[in-house]
């Protein structure tokens, strides 16, 4: 027996430190949404007792390192599942970009596991399994637009974004999320996005608030150690974006766009310099 999921990427409309935990972590407030970008799993049924992860990009990890992987490993043991699974990923979202790709995958790796091996768990259920991989993973087993609180794992749905295209683009350049929360002092932050203003501008369907209203308080981190993140937010305001913002950790921006006539223009102008960009439309 085989299942199919997709395993879109999000985008963080607007992202909040709080404090540092006891626990190491930051307490968040994010508002984050879902893109028409996305990887797709095929998980195979297989009788012997094992998990086998195969992709066509060479630049992933295929062992026990792969978030499908531990999704799969976790739902195993805690459900005593004898059977085997093997999952091919076709990797489509930018790896290592800020977009959750891996945490997408172990998200839709719960899902498809849930219906392969007929568990019947519950959404609940899949998000609290889905929080001991990572604090994305929980938004994505559900996905649609959310607020998250505590780490990223408590989540509350709210409106989609009315619809808009959202451009990507990926600096060839590696960010570790843990070093960018890692240099950031709460205490520190002069200007605090808001969440209730951003979620207003949503549940209001209003484009041009929700570009007024994006924030993320990771940027200046990011912004700091990589300069060239900065000059790709630059140049897609340049090129006509309505809003631009760096996503979660970075190093992705995107820049979000009402018509689609911008769109080409905004593409090929930043196909120039940067290699990996995408124009996608949001997910509602
Ligand atoms: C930047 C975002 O992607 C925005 O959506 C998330 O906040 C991070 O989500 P993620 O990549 O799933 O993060 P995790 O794999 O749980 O954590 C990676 C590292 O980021 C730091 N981390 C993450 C989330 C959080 N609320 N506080 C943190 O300090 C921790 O050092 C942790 O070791
Ligand atoms: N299924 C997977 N797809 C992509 N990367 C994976 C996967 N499993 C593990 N990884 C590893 O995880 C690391 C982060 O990749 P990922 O694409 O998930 O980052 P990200 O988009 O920055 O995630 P986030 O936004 O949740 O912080 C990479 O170094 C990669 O080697």
């Amino acid at each position: 027996m085989k299942m199919y999921e997709k395993a879109p990427a999000k985008i963080n409309l607007m992202l909040d430190v709080l404090h540092k935990r006891a626990d190491g972590f930051h307490e968040v407030e994010m508002i984050m949404t879902m893109v028409d970008l996305a990887d797709r799993l095929e998980l195979s049924e297989l009788k012997r007792d094992s998990i086998i992860i195969s992709s066509q990009a060479g630049y992933i990890p295929l062992d026990e390192k792969n978030l499908a992987f531990q999704a799969a490993r976790l739902i195993k043991d805690r459900y005593n599942v004898r059977s085997g699974v093997h999952i091919h990923l076709d990797k489509r979202i930018p790896v290592a970009a800020g977009l959750a790709g891996g945490s997408s995958d172990a998200a839709a790796t719960l899902r498809g596991l849930n219906r392969l091996w007929r568990l019947g768990i519950p959404v609940q259920e899949l998000q609290e399994l889905g929080a001991e991989l990572g604090s994305d993973v929980p938004f994505c087993v559900t996905g649609g637009t959310a607020l998250a609180t505590g780490r990223g794992e408590r989540l509350t749905p709210i409106a989609n974004p009315p619809q808009m295209w959202v451009i990507l683009a990926k600096p060839p350049i590696n960010v570790s999320t843990a070093e960018v929360y890692g240099r950031v002092r709460a205490g520190n932050i002069a200007v605090h996005p808001s969440a209730l203003r951003m979620q207003q501008a949503l549940e209001a369907g209003d484009f041009s608030a929700v570009c007024e209203g994006l924030g993320n308080v990771l940027e200046d981190v990011t912004l700091k150690l990589h300069p060239e993140v900065q000059q790709l937010k630059e140049a897609m305001l340049k090129l006509g974006a309505d809003g631009v913002l760096m996503s979660g950790s970075g190093p992705t921006v995107f820049g979000l766009v009402s018509k689609h006539s911008k769109v080409a223009r905004i593409y090929n102008g930043l196909r120039g310099f940067c290699k990996e960009v995408y124009a996608v439309r949001s997910l509602s």
